[in-house]
Formats: C-alpha cells, structure tokens, sequence
C-alpha cells in the first residue's frame, strides 16, 4: 500500500519527502511498520517502551551489569538483553563522567547506539541526516561540540566491545558514530510523551513514557503542524519498540506531500516551534507557523481562554481514542461533546481548533463506518454544519466500500467486502434523508428531525427504474442538492458556512452502485 500510493520526491532545498501517488481518503491505513530502533526514557520498559508502573503483572528486570536500565518483564529482558549489550549501552549506562557529560543527549546517545546495532549491514545508513548543519553552528539548540562530546562516548562504548567475534557487526569510527547520532536527531519519533499524565485516558491508554523510536519509511515524512497523516502506536510485549500505524486524516490529493506531525498540534506556535528546535533542531515552516507567525503580534489570545482548554483536552482525548481503532465510536461521542461544549461556551466553528476537532471526528466516523458502527446516533447533538460533515464521511467511505463490492481486489478492501453492504446502507440513508431535510427548507434542521433522519427508511419509488443514471445526471443532481442547502446554510448562519464535504465524494459516485445512485438522485429530486 505505502509504495503504491506514495513516492519520494526530492525537495529543491535539499533532502526530500513523500507525496501522494493519488487521492487518499481520509481514514486510510497507508501503513503498519515496526522500529528499526528504540530507546524508551527511564520508568518504562527499555524493550517495548510500556510505562513499569502500568504494566499488569509482571515484575520489572532490571540488567545485572549496570542496573540503569530495566524491562516490563522477563519476557522483555530477553528479547533485549543481548542488544542492550552489544551495542555498548550496557557500557555507556556505567560511565557516570559519560551520564554527566552529555546528559541532554544520553537518550539520543543510547539510540544512535542501537541503530547502529541494527543497520550493520543494513539500509538504515539511507536514512537522511542533518549532519552538515547540525555540525557546523547552523541548527538551532544545539552546539557541534555537544555532538561531538556525545560522539566520542559513542565510540568508547563501541570500542569497549569485542565487535570483531560478532560477524555481522563493523566498528564505528569517529564519524559513523556522529552520523548515527545525526540520524537520530534528524528522524526520531517520540511516543506521545503527553498522553502519559492526562487523567482522562486512565486504565492502560497512556502508556508509553517518553520513548524515542526510529522508523524507516515513517522518516520520510515532513512535519507540518496541520498534517494529513497522524501516526499511532500499538504496544507489543518482547517486541523492540512500538509498531506505528499511518492513517490519513484528511483528503490528500494526488501530488500533495504526506505530513506528520513531530509535536502537539494543539499547543500554540511559539511551543511547537520551541519543541521542534528542542527536540529535531530544525524551525518548522509549514504553511500554518508561517501563517500563525505572521499574525501573532496583534493575535488576542485572551478572548479565547474560556473554552480553548476545554478544546484542546477534548481533541487530545479524542485523538488519542482514535489511535486504538476499536474505540473509534468512543472517540465520535468524545469529539460530539467537545464540540457542543466549545460552541456553548461561544467557539466559533470556523476556528482552526475546530476544523482540527473535525477532522478527528470525520475520522472516527470513516472508522466506524468501515466497522458498521452506528455513527448516525450521535446526531441528535451535533452541530448542523458538523453534521452533514459527518454523515458525508460516513457515506463517502461506504461508498468506497461498496466499489470494493464490485472492484473485490481494489485497494485492499476486498476483506471487508462482505460486510460493506449494511454500513454503506446506514450512511447513505443518514445522508439522503439529511439531504431531504434541508431540501425541504426545514432549516435550521431540529435535533429530533436530525435524530430522526438516521433513522427514517428511504423511499426509492420517486426514482423510476427507466431513468437512465449516468455520471452527468447524478453530479448535476448532486449540484443542485450542494447549491440548494448552502443557499439555506448561509440564509440561517451568514456567509462562509458551506457543505464542502458533498462535493468531495462526487466524484467516485459514478462509480457507486445503482441503489445508492437512485437514493442520491431521490433526494435530489425533491428540489
Ligand atoms: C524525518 S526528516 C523528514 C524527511 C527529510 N525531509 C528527508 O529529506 O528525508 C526530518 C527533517 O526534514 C526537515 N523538515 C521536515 N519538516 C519540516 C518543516 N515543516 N519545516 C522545515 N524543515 C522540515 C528538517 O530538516 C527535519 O530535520
């Protein structure tokens, strides 16, 4: 899937990233991939990162050598054991002058180590890599001599090894380990550090303490503080490091580049600009810092407080209920009531925050429709605009689903093929009859008709079975639905509220099937 919707294209500023090879829905599983190399903060498991004082019931074990560095279980230290030796951390951990001197890089340090331990040999050495700025002044929050320092510990602790009786191991001089160092540096991913201490995702889902992690494809993605891709982890016992998943959480078009984001998307600029300078010593121009940035000395922040924080927990814990796929419903209803608290307190729904909420939600909904969960009875306290949002996601990804009924192989939905026909059903009903309601002119739309409208059973009958359903005749009807409704979105709420959503489905209705075709056509036959 990676390799045949993505590809690397080289940056005209040097190095390069990875755009879409075509239209990517939101809620795509693009990828699942394991770490190349790991290193976990202290106070969690050094081999699968779980936090030690979460773990169930094992007991810590802790390395006889240098008893710096402990694991979740048995299990774990023996999957470990012989890495943590071998790459000399065993070694670098007992060196207090070591631990002393390049505190702020140890953990860095320790993972350069292990990538080293795993690439011998390997393709790790194509991983891009900052050097030539990172060494000579030019990255911000860093100092070349610091990295040099921490480099030379590197070696000692590789020279202290008898690398030559392990076969497929090379020593690394001076430069390989700066390199290594560089590397990490310049691609590692860090576990969500802030989910850990966030009461709201007690009972096993913050889990992971501060980890650092090296993945090989998930590296040539650039950062941007408004992404299209979010990453989730799934923790594995006796598996180095995390397993990632890349799941797309908006539409991305073919040619548009694939981005993540490093930090938290919800704290401020100034924040994320200072943890990306922290952390990955690079300042971030992605469009929405340049934007921000732009805009900030005369910003008002103040007049937001009352229902910011509010928002931004409520974005983080529903995100973090999408990252585990089974709670995706839990993660709507969380976003549902993240956005009818926002909007009572006086959020307006133009507001960055909510459109970020929104693409959370829109996922979680894409989610719960591939599942044929029920998304539509949430509705009775949505926003309207959100809404149809909603109820369009659900139907644009059953409708995908339903070409995987005729394409079967296409695009790897062929596995959910056989259960695609009831989801499909639910959403396209949410949505003709939402589309009847506002062709109806009842708007703003009641909750209870909302509500009702998930509910009520379509009538195919307005829809002969002699008209012909062509391509043009649907789009058309679906235009005259779009124009109809955002003419009544803009009477009620003013200019600026649009139902963007519809038309981004239409056009893979042409290849719908010819039941959903006749549902859409029905509904815009009211006009
Ligand atoms: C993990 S790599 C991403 C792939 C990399 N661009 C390459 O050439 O393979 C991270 C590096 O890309 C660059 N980068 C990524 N996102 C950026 C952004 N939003 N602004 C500036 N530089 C960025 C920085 O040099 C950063 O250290």
């Amino acid at each position: 899937m990676w390799a045949s919707c993505s590809r690397r294209e080289a940056s005209p500023a040097g190095g390069s990233f990875r755009v879409a090879t075509q239209l990517l829905p939101a809620g795509w599983l693009l990828l699942k991939e394991d770490a190349v190399a790991c290193a976990s903060g202290p106070g969690s498991c050094r081999n699968c990162c779980i936090l030690l004082q979460v773990q169930d019931t094992d007991s810590p074990a802790a390395c006889n050598r240098c008893r710096m560095v402990l694991w979740c279980s048995d299990i774990c230290k023996k999957s470990d054991f012989l890495r943590h030796m071998q790459c000399g951390e065993c070694w670098l951990m007992l060196q207090s002058e070591a631990r002393a001197e390049i505190q702020d890089l140890l953990q860095e340090a320790c993972l350069a180590l292990r990538l080293w331990h795993a690439s011998a040999g390997s393709t790790t050495r194509s991983l891009c890599s900052n050097e030539a700025l990172l060494m000579s002044q030019g990255a911000p929050g860093i100092l070349p001599e610091q990295l040099q320092v921490a480099a030379k510990w590197m070696q000692a602790s590789i020279g202290h090894l008898d690398v030559p009786s392990w076969d497929h191991l090379q020593p690394a001089s001076a430069p390989d380990a700066a390199m290594y160092l560089c590397q990490v540096i310049t691609n590692s991913l860090e576990v969500m550090p802030w989910i850990a201490p966030a009461p709201a995702l007690e009972g096993g889902r913050g889990r992971f303490s501060s980890a650092a992690v090296i993945y090989r494809h998930a590296s040539e993605l650039n950062h941007s503080c408004s992404p299209n891709v979010i990453y989730n982890f799934k923790h594995r016992k006796g598996q180095n490091g995390p397993q990632m998943a890349l799941r797309s959480i908006k539409p991305v078009a073919a040619g548009e580049p694939l981005t993540i984001s490093y930090v938290n998307v919800l704290a401020p600029v100034s924040e994320r600009q200072g943890s990306l300078c922290a952390r990955h010593k690079f300042n971030c121009t992605c469009e929405r810092c340049c934007k921000e940035l732009a805009a900030q000395p005369s910003g008002s922040g103040s007049a937001c407080q009352s229902w910011l924080g509010g928002l931004q927990d409520g974005i983080h814990a529903a995100s973090m209920l999408l990252f585990e796929e089974d709670d995706a419903a839990g993660a709507h209803a969380q976003a549902l009531q993240t956005w009818c608290a926002a909007v009572a307190k006086g959020c307006p729904e133009t507001h960055p925050m909510m459109l970020e909420l929104s693409g959370v939600a829109r996922s979680a909904a894409c989610v719960c429709a591939m599942h044929q969960k029920e998304v539509l009875v949430h509705l009775d306290t949505w926003g309207i605009a959100f809404a149809g949002h909603h109820i369009s996601a659900a139907a644009w990804w059953a409708m995908r689903l339903s070409q995987g009924l005729q394409l079967k192989h296409d695009q790897g939905l062929s596995v959910l093929c056989s259960e695609a026909g009831s989801a499909f059903t639910t959403a396209a009903v949410g949505l003709c009859n939402l589309l009847k309601l506002l062709m109806d002119g009842s708007w703003p739309v009641k909750q209870e008709q909302l509500q009702e409208s998930a509910t009520m059973p379509v009538e195919l009958t307005c829809c002969s079975s002699d008209n012909e359903l062509t391509p043009a005749v649907l789009s058309q009807a679906i235009a005259m639905c779009m124009a109809k409704a955002n003419r009544l979105l803009q009477a009620a709420y003013g200019p600026g509220h649009e139902v963007l959503e519809m038309a981004s489905f239409l056009p893979y209705q042409v290849h719908a099937s010819q039941e959903l075709a006749m549902q859409i056509c029905q509904a815009a036959s009211i006009i």
